[in-house]
């Protein structure tokens, strides 16, 4: 049964390649506010849950359903437009242009929808997104660099100035691929600090990382994955003292 605070609900899906059962029986519930950490060892179905979430990958069978809305079925920028977005494991950013402004596409590309054919307001709305862009660069430590080309940033700073192209969207939920993959332990901890601050906010995110002091660090809920179904699904510290988990995934690689 669905809870009303459930914002996500992935229900029974099943992915196959081919003879690869890579997703199996999948139930996953996402409360609003909250942070959901997906975990598992490689191979586990992690990406292919994500993809499927944000509609890159159809399930074989099931269906996701977001604020009561089912997601199956439609296409990815369908899916953003009623509030997902997701933070890549490499950053997609617009190498030449400025870090203000490429903290301005997504919010000028949502206006153009909006606003087309009333010019003035179009002027008006982009002096706003201009402020509000800075203010998301203020959020996640990164004003001093607004002029900077996008391309010369380093790795944990890219990371940065994505997680504010997200941030100006507004989304209900925050899809996050291993967000601080490469980075130092201090941009790890800058990246948890600000994690935190998101979190603090509401917003309600689902997270999948390999690094388990980051995912200890700012999850609500842990599901673990191995081999394509969901082994343990609780609080951190239930999986932690969880025997399976610490067979599949604790006591393994990671
Ligand atoms: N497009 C595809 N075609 C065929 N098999 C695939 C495809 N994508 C993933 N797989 C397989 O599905 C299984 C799950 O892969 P997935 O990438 O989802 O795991 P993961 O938990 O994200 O792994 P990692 O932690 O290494 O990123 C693997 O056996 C993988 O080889």
């Amino acid at each position: 049964m669905t809870n009303s605070n459930v914002v996500l609900h992935v229900a029974d899906v099943h992915k196959r390649f081919g003879g690869l059962h890579a997703l199996a029986d999948i139930d996953l519930q996402v409360e609003e506010g909250q942070t959901h950490a997906i975990i598992g060892p490689n191979g586990a179905g992690k990406s292919t849950l994500l993809n499927v979430i944000i509609g890159k990958l159809a399930p074989t069978s099931g269906a996701v359903v977001f604020d009561g809305t089912v997601l199956t079925g439609k296409k990815p920028y369908q899916i953003n437009q009623l509030g997902i977005a997701r933070v890549f494991q490499t950053p997609e950013i617009f190498a030449d242009l400025s870090v203000l402004q490429n903290v301005m596409i997504p919010a000028l590309a949502k206006r153009d929808g909006a606003f087309k054919l009333n010019m003035l307001r179009t002027l008006e709305s982009e002096t706003e997104i201009r402020a509000e862009a800075e203010h998301m660069l203020e959020d996640v430590g990164m004003i001093s660099r607004r002029e900077m080309a996008a391309g010369s940033l380093s790795r944990g700073d890219k990371r940065r100035m994505e997680l504010a192209m997200c941030l100006i969207q507004r989304p209900r939920l925050l899809l996050l691929d291993e967000p601080t993959a490469g980075m130092s332990r201090h941009d790890t901890n800058t990246t948890i600090e600000l994690l935190k601050k998101i979190k603090s906010r509401g917003m309600t995110k689902v997270i999948i990382e390999h690094d388990m002091h980051v995912v200890f660090s700012l999850a609500d809920k842990i599901s673990v994955l191995a081999q394509g179904r969901i082994i343990a699904d609780g609080t951190p510290d239930q999986v932690r003292g969880n025997p399976k988990v610490q067979e599949a995934y604790l006591g393994g690689a990671h």
